[in-house]
């Protein structure tokens, strides 16, 4: 990875306001969706990604702040030093259209991401128009159907002059992929970009996204709500996984060490739930949380946001939100967690009612009795 960001997210906030009807607006109930908290993450060169997290903790909303799709409330995206917002509503050394077209996205749902009154070709072909004016339709032509065999639509010749109907799913996906890749972006967001594909299809597509990331050196976010996906992708291509939690990032690292070392009681649990991930699983009965509803994201807790289904909660986490900070001895490995860093204030405070003197309350690890400062 190239040392100087490609994307650098900073101190970023993305809040929705909720609809409260003339009742609420006057009596000041102005209820607010913290959908991104606070998140900072840079991007490199040649970089994968992979966010995880349950659904509505904020991937998407993340994602799309990042190539400038959504706008922040607070904070700011960098794309090589230029301020995404700053480009596109005024002056900037990079001009919008250039950030435009190096950060794409890819969908879910491909289908209905293609226009289904136009063949590939006139879906592909009106991209490469704009942002590739010198290419006459011979070269168009040309270079969308090396694109089609490349994913392995062949002939491509015969791809590039059906339907969407009459390509499936796998292969509208493999279409959409294409459509971003024509305009060699430097980033891709691919949002559950292979879950809407049969169970045999996704590894095929993975494999796929994982190949062109690597012949094209294109930098990757991969927003997945399964861990093995997130380790599968984010694992072949040497990147990172990071998870997210109502709005933050919570932990950050290898996807190895996530998976085998995991230090945010979150993280543990997501790798709970997903049997047969992680290396050093133990079967363990019932799901390490103490509380299994998600709390509700226009009134998050305070603090730690997962204190309140954490087993390893104690009073100082009801009090002040950790900010990510690096754990254990590998590079990149950080976590959002007091627990994880034996914090002194964390360890001198107590648990949280129902959990004195449980073994989740990690008096084991306690550093003081080991004698630490
Ligand atoms: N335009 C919007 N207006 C209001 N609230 C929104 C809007 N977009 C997202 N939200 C809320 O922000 C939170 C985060 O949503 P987001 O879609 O980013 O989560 P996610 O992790 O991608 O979820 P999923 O995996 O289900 O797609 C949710 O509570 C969602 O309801």
């Amino acid at each position: 990875m190239n040392s100087e960001p490609l994307l650098e997210v900073e101190d970023l906030d993305v809040h929705f306001g909720t609809e409260q009807g003339l009742l609420g607006r006057f009596f000041g109930d102005d209820s607010v969706v913290r959908a991104v908290d606070d998140v900072s993450l840079e991007i490199g060169e040649d970089d994968v990604v992979a966010l995880v997290g349950e659904s509505g903790c904020g991937k998407t909303t993340l994602g799309k702040a990042m190539i400038g799709l959504q706008e922040p409330t607070n904070g700011s995206v960098r794309y090589r030093g230029q301020d995404i917002w700053e480009a596109r509503t005024g002056e900037s050394e990079i001009p919008y259209s250039k950030i435009r077209r190096s950060l794409q996205m890819i969908h879910q749902d491909a289908g209905n991401s293609l226009d289904p009154n136009r063949t590939v070709f006139e879906n592909l072909s009106p991209a490469l128009k704009k942002w590739r004016p010198e290419l006459n339709l011979v070269e168009r032509r040309e270079l969308v159907q090396t694109m089609l065999e490349t994913v392995g639509l062949t002939p491509a010749s015969d791809y590039a002059s059906r339907y969407p109907h009459q390509l499936s799913g796998g292969e509208a996906q493999r279409t959409v992929v294409v459509r971003a890749m024509l305009l060699e972006p430097d980033l891709i967001l691919a949002d559950e970009a292979v879950s809407a594909l049969d169970v045999s299809l996704r590894v095929n597509m993975m494999n796929l996204l994982l190949d062109l990331q690597d012949m094209f050196s294109t930098s990757f976010v991969f927003i997945s709500h399964n861990m093995s996906n997130a380790r599968y992708l984010a694992g072949k291509a040497d990147g990172r996984i990071a998870v997210m939690y109502l709005g933050r990032i919570v932990e950050i690292g290898p996807p190895d060490e996530i998976i085998n070392n995991p230090q945010h009681p979150y993280t543990k649990s997501l790798i709970w739930a997903t049997s047969g991930l992680s290396e050093i699983d133990e079967p363990i009965e019932s799901p390490p949380l103490r509380e299994i509803d998600v709390p509700d994201p226009e009134d998050p807790p305070s603090g730690c946001r997962f204190h309140t289904r954490c087993p390893e909660a104690r009073e100082a986490c009801t009090e002040e939100s950790p900010e990510l900070t690096p754990v254990g001895e590998t590079p990149r490995h950080e976590a959002a967690c007091y627990y994880a860093r034996d914090d002194r204030e964390y360890w001198n405070s107590d648990p949280l009612p129902g959990l004195e003197g449980e073994s989740g309350g990690g008096s084991e690890r306690d550093p003081r009795s080991a004698g630490a400062d």
